[in-house]
Formats: structure tokens, sequence, C-alpha cells
């Protein structure tokens, strides 16, 4: 697969799809984890850091403000909140690793923290340390927040 592939292809994901997801990825990170306390990389990982957060029974969460998309279009990465520290007894989760910028950006900030996402691209997996799905380079996962029932013209119509 072409890892500077723009995606082409969707990968829409329910809220209940996302709930298990990220609760499978509470029972991976159970195995070997018990942390102080959970990072959430906002916004994408708001949600399955509340899922994870209530599966392990963490209670201290804190907040790392990233972003760089604007819909599909990645462009400056901008930190609106750090944390200070080297993230030590940490866990961050956000919802997913693309390009593997957000990671490298997050690593950087926390270098001793657990990085966790539910979902990860063949070019950002190398920067995580768990995630729970991988989905081709050339596909846009459309999360449950992003999204809402609309008619679609049939796949065979859309090709080419
Ligand atoms: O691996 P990358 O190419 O860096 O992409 C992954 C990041 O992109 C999205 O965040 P975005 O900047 O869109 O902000 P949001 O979480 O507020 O939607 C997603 O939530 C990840 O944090
Ligand atoms: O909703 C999203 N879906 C994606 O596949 C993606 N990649 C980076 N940022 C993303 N946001
Ligand atoms: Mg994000």
């Amino acid at each position: 697969m072409n890892e500077s592939a723009a995606p082409n292809k969707t990968f829409p994901v329910s809220w209940e799809e996302l709930h298990r997801h990220s609760k499978a990825l509470a029972w991976r990170l159970l195995e070997t984890l018990n942390p102080v306390g959970i990072v959430a990389v906002t916004r994408g990982g708001l949600v399955p850091a509340a899922i994870v957060a209530r599966e392990l029974d963490v209670r201290l969460i804190d907040t790392l403000c990233i972003a760089s998309y604007d819909d599909q279009k990645q462009g400056d990465l901008t930190v609106l909140k750090g944390i200070e520290g080297d993230g030590e007894g940490w866990l961050i989760v956000d919802d997913l690793v693309d390009t593997g910028k957000t990671a490298r950006a997050v690593r950087a900030m926390l270098p001793k923290a657990h990085f966790a996402t539910v979902y990860a691209k063949p070019a950002g997996r190398p920067l995580v340390d768990s995630f729970v799905t991988e989905v081709s380079q050339d596909t846009w996962i459309l999360f449950p927040w992003d999204t809402e029932p609309m008619s679609v013209p049939p796949i065979v119509s859309r090709k080419g």
C-alpha cells in the first residue's frame, strides 16, 4: 500500500463500533498498564479516552490540545495546550494515528508515556505503543461525531 496515498475510501464507524473498539483497547492495555492518569488528545481522543478511563477505573484525566486538520486537509500542527512533565506513568489516548505527525509531536512532549490509539494507518503505526484496528493509508475514517446518515450512490457508480 502506498503510504502517501490520499484517502479515496471511507471507513464509517458507528457509536457502537467505537465503543466496542475502545473497550478492546482497554482490554489490551489492562494486560500491561496501570496508569496514574490518562491524557486525552483533543478532540478526537476525548471519547475513546472516556471509555478507556471508565474501563480502567482511572479518574485522573488531562488534555493535550492539538489541531492539524481542516476537514481532510492537513495543515500546520498547533498545540493549544501542552502538559508539564515527561509523561511517566501516564497513558495517552487518541482516536487514530494517520501520517504520525500528531503522534510524533505528542511523543516529543511526553516521551515516557504509553501512547495508544483505537485506529492506526500504516504510516503512523510505528509511533504508537498500542492500537486495535488497522485501516489502509488511502482510507478516511468517518467518526460518529463527524457524520449523520444520508443516502449515497452504489459503490460501482462511484469508481474511477
Ligand atoms: O497522524 P496524523 O496525520 O497527525 O493525524 C491524526 C490526528 O488527526 C486528527 O486530529 P485533528 O488534528 O483533525 O483534530 P481533532 O482531533 O480536533 O479532530 C486525529 O484526531 C489525530 O489526532
Ligand atoms: O476523522 C478523521 N479521519 C481520518 O482518517 C483522519 N486522519 C487524520 N485525521 C483524521 N480525522
Ligand atoms: Mg486529533
